[in-house]
């Protein structure tokens, strides 16, 4: 892409420096000034995105073959509302739980919108907003949690590599498998702009 294309993910999925409030999580919770990230640097974090057509997705030539070249055998649909979702509140209470999984957590906005938020190398949250046409996938034992927006509706593809196991571990869970692997990936990783733990 030219330097002055704008990137088509970035109108389905944006991502920012959270605030330290307490306020109501569906809220933005902005930093003041607002301190965007971009795609690029979510993928040095493992978190990668796609824009994909949510109107077409049975037949989207793209996601088919996302799913072939990633494995992703398995595929159903979460819906996060109040009204849709049974025991919303105990749920909506364990999704923002801070957790990490031993697996990818695969998610395609297909109507809707939430926020998935995403810890960096230096523990500050990074919101993840994720918008209709929006597929993100986190990486095996990176600490994040969920919410919805104030539109208060998702409805989410799941997808996974063969049979889906959804377990949240809730932080810490450093001594999995999952997480010391992702840390050496992609906390301990040297970059060109910054040697995370050099001196450690
Ligand atoms: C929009 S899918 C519900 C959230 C979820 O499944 C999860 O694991 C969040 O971390
Ligand atoms: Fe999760």
């Amino acid at each position: 892409m030219v330097a002055t294309e704008k990137d088509p993910r970035e109108e389905v999925i944006q991502a920012w420096y959270m605030d330290d409030s307490d306020e109501d999580q569906r809220l933005p919770h902005h930093r003041e000034p607002k301190e965007f990230v971009s795609l690029d640097q979510l993928t040095e974090l493992g978190v990668l995105s796609w824009r994909l057509d949510a109107d077409n997705y049975e037949t989207d030539e793209e996601l088919k073959k996302i799913r072939e070249e990633r494995g992703y055998s398995y595929m159903d649909f979460c819906e996060v509302s109040p009204e849709k979702l049974p025991n919303y509140e105990e749920k909506i209470k364990s999704f923002f739980e801070e957790h990490l999984h031993t697996d990818e957590e695969i998610r395609y906005a297909v109507a809707g919108s939430g926020y998935f938020d995403v810890r960096d190398r230096n523990e500050r949250w990074i919101r993840v907003w994720l918008k209709k046409g929006g597929l993100i996938v986190l990486p095996a034992g990176i600490y994040h949690r969920f919410t919805l927006d104030t539109n208060n509706y998702i409805k989410a593809m799941r997808l996974f590599v063969g049979d889906p196991v959804w377990t949240p571990f809730n932080r810490p869970h450093d001594h999995l498998p999952a997480r010391q692997e992702y840390v050496k990936a992609f906390v301990h990783k040297e970059t060109g702009d910054h040697a995370v733990d050099a001196a450690a």
